[in-house]
């Protein structure tokens, strides 16, 4: 645990005098590539949790090589991502050589991505420095779409967040898809009934059944907010209030009194305080953006976020 600083480590503002154009050159970057491919926004916010996650918020997941992070299942539909933040430290390298992080830019690139797709802005607050491993095998501990909401709120308790930012936080499942594979299992024989999982709304799950055949594709990708997959909105709870949270993981948010409780406050059904969505998802993502930052002489700055420098010699 020594390897790290704590929630002070990052500052708004942190490139100001070194490299004043960061964060204009991240946004052409993201924008770039969202036009013309709509995996790209859902795929660098789903990329920054699952880099906070693991090692805390240093680039691990962008190291590239055999049996590295990328190479784990929870983030195989995520390699096609990792050009973006290549090429957005390309351009930076032009300008500021040697100065912005990767973790950095994958957290500007995540910010991006949300107001991009119509969420609200936030400040994000810098000065990450890069770690020097990543393993597959550490990607073991990231949430599943299994876990029970104990172990949801255990492993977010793990990183230093509480029940409201779990809620708050997976609320990025308002945009993106999942692959069938981790919905099938719900909708024909769930927990060898024979049965579907009797919380999918019964009209849901024809819908969700068409969308993923028995026996089909699983790497086929269905809407993880129906209707709404391409909108950052209040939509996603609405549809679990309506039992038609396609991850098991979601589905249970509404199931369960400790987290029932807050997205029926997104709902703005819930007792006070009235909180909104949309504002507390920004300030739940600079407590994320916190988790076991490197800096000071801690990690480095790389060259290629691919690569540790050492690497590169
Ligand atoms: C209990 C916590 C969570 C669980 C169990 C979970 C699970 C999942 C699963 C199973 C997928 C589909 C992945 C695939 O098909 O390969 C997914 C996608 C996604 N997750 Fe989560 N997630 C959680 C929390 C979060 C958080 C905290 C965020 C961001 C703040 C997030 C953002 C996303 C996004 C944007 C996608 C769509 C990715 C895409 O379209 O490429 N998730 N999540
Ligand atoms: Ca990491
Ligand atoms: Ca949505």
């Amino acid at each position: 645990q020594d390897n790290w600083c704590g929630k002070q480590g990052t500052r708004v503002g942190f490139y100001k005098a070194t490299c004043p154009k960061v964060e204009h050159i991240v946004r052409k970057t993201v924008i770039g590539y969202a036009k013309n491919d709509p995996t790209v926004a859902p795929g660098l916010l789903n990329m920054f949790f699952h880099d906070c996650f693991v090692n805390g918020c240093d680039a691990s997941i962008l190291l590239d090589g055999p049996s590295t992070e990328l190479t784990a299942p929870p983030n195989s539909h995520l390699r096609h991502i990792y050009k973006v933040i290549g090429i957005a430290k390309l351009m930076l390298e032009r300008s500021c050589r040697g100065v912005v992080s990767c973790a950095d830019i994958l957290a500007l690139a995540a910010r991006d991505s949300v107001v991009l797709t119509g969420g609200r802005s936030w400040k994000v607050p810098l000065g990450r420095r890069d770690g020097l491993v990543s393993r597959a095998s550490d990607t073991a501990n990231l949430p599943s779409f299994t876990d029970s909401i104990t172990v949801q709120i255990k492993k977010f308790a793990d990183k230093g967040l509480n029940t409201q930012d779990l809620v708050t936080l997976v609320g990025g499942h308002t945009i993106g898809t999942t692959g069938c594979a981790s919905v099938n299992y719900r909708l024909y024989n769930f927990n060898n009934t024979n049965q579907p999982d009797p919380d999918i709304n019964q009209a849901f799950l024809p819908q969700l059944r068409a969308l993923c055949p028995n026996g089909g594709d699983g790497l086929r990708r269905v809407a993880l907010d129906t209707g709404s997959n391409d909108s950052f909105d209040n939509s996603y709870y609405e549809n679990l209030k309506n039992e038609r949270g396609v991850l098991e993981s979601d589905a249970m948010l509404w199931k369960d009194q400790r987290t029932h409780k807050f997205v029926k406050v997104f709902l703005g059904t819930g007792e006070k305080p009235r909180l909104r969505f949309n504002k507390e998802f920004g300030r739940a993502m600079v407590k994320m953006g916190n988790i076991e930052v490197k800096t000071g002489s801690h990690g480095e700055i790389r060259k290629l976020c691919g690569r540790t420098n050492s690497e590169l010699h």
